[in-house]
């Protein structure tokens, strides 16, 4: 930690650690090391100080060390109450999408740095974000049945612990996993690795997650064709993006007990869901602001000062029983994040609690008995390069030891090769090949970052 804060170069960079920057830690984690500095500053001050700061730890911890951080804390921005919608007229540059796969066709919001654009309307909020959402989307009594079950469920979950730069770090909000048999049940535990380390907390699905899954599988689908045909450049899915239908096998459910808990900016990982993974996320009880804000890639010797990230961020306000479809360009280009709240409404099942279940299909072709190892022995986890203009978009399998406590990770490197329906190189039976333009399983050993063009 101290070297990343003295800003000298991390021990043993591998070329893994070449291509991504302090962005690709989580922000949770930047948190967490903020508020050991910073016991006095409350989290929200802590999580738009280090927005301001393009999340460097470094430039947040100086400026909250010389600022009056009593009557600071009050002035800073973005409170992260239920705000208004902002003009939209605002935010809006003249400057039309890139016209790229990823980019809506219409104007890109051009809010500024630090900014917060608030959307409640699902027309701003498909045409503006990756997202797609559907209030009031379960019959009241159902979205009320699957919020009690779940909030008898939350009573036991845990925070997830975590490893970063020799810190064990808890993630600010409780959550578990389901899955649909006990087979499945049993392979998720043994088998399937998150940061490194296999779950201790998995469980059998609830009757309620079951009875809402088929509705959420037809309203995921029925978004997603939306999408491609209304947003997508020809009206195709994306290179990359399944061409199967959805369908979720696995529930990850988080809880948001009181305004403090939160979740900070990540991408979720997509080792197990392939790229250009599509989640669809039910929100239930009090109503919480999902942050989105796009990760614009640089040069490697690009300063974020010479190139401000033009976009701020976009609240996208969940209110109980919605669902947000997060759509096929999210993770690649996006970060996403639930804001600790100043005030919340209560709400009359769940008190100040906050329930999000993200239903997601996890790929037969992505088992972890399938994908690459690392020389720790560990699946290694799936990757998109994000912010470096240099192979930007290009994924790849990287080890993931160094987020457990006491193991040090190995360097392990290796680009992945899927073809344009996502399916990787292995899966002899529905790789096309030649339809990917990468070089198949490309190596690159640790140290050897000239191959990376770094
Ligand atoms: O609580 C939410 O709406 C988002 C949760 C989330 O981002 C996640 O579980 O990865
Ligand atoms: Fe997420």
């Amino acid at each position: 930690m101290e070297a990343w804060l003295k800003g000298k170069k991390r021990k043993s960079e591998t070329p893994a650690d070449a291509i991504q920057d302090d962005d690709s830690e989580s922000t949770d984690v930047k948190l967490a090391i903020l508020a050991s500095l910073h016991p006095n500053v409350g989290q929200e001050a802590l999580l738009d100080c280090l927005l301001e700061h393009d999340g460097s730890i470094e430039a947040a911890s100086g400026a909250l060390s010389i600022l009056d951080i009593p009557k600071e804390e009050k002035k800073l921005r973005n409170p992260a109450v239920i705000g208004s919608q902002t003009s939209l007229k605002f935010f809006t540059g003249n400057s039309a999408g890139t016209g790229d796969a990823l980019s809506p066709k219409k104007p890109r919001l051009m809010s500024k740095k630090g900014t917060t654009l608030h959307l409640y309307d699902p027309e701003d909020i498909a045409e503006h974000t990756p997202c797609s959402i559907v209030h009031n989307f379960l019959p009241a009594d159902m979205a009320n049945d699957l919020l009690r079950e779940m909030l008898e469920e939350s009573k036991t979950f845990e925070k997830i612990t975590f490893k970063l730069f020799d810190n064990v770090v808890q993630s600010p909000h409780t959550s578990t996993f389901y899955v649909e048999t006990d087979e499945e049940l049993s392979i998720q535990k043994h088998e399937y690795f998150y940061n490194g380390a296999r779950l201790t907390d998995v469980r059998k699905i609830t009757p309620q997650l079951l009875r809402v899954k088929p509705l959420v599988q037809e309203s995921v689908n029925r978004e997603i064709e939306k999408r491609i045909n209304t947003v997508y450049p020809r009206g195709e899915k994306l290179r990359f993006q399944s061409s199967d239908p959805w369908k979720p096998n696995a529930a990850f459910v988080n809880c948001y007990a009181g305004p403090q808990e939160n979740v900070g900016y990540h991408s979720d990982q997509l080792t197990y869901l392939g790229p250009r993974a599509v989640i669809g996320s039910l929100s239930l009880g009090v109503a919480r602001e999902f942050r989105v804000r796009r990760i614009v890639p640089k040069d490697a010797d690009e300063k974020s000062a010479e190139t401000p990230d033009l976009e701020g961020q976009i609240a996208i306000h969940l209110p109980h029983n919605s669902l947000l479809v997060m759509h096929a360009e999210m993770q690649e280009e996006w970060k996403h994040s639930i804001a600790p709240a100043q005030v919340i409404d209560p709400h009359p099942i769940a008190g100040n609690r906050r329930i999000n279940v993200t239903y997601r299909d996890y790929k037969a072709n992505l088992h972890p008995k399938l994908t690459p190892k690392c020389k720790c022995g560990i699946p290694a986890v799936l990757k998109v390069v994000q912010r470096r203009k240099e192979n930007h978009s290009r994924y790849f399998w990287m080890c993931h030891g160094g987020y457990v406590p006491g193991k040090e990770k190995c360097g392990f490197f290796q680009w992945a090769d899927f073809d344009d329906d996502g399916n990787p190189s292995w899966d002899r039976a529905r790789y096309r090949k030649g339809t990917s333009h990468l070089p198949v399983c490309e190596r690159n050993e640790p140290g050897d970052a000239d191959s990376l063009g770094e």
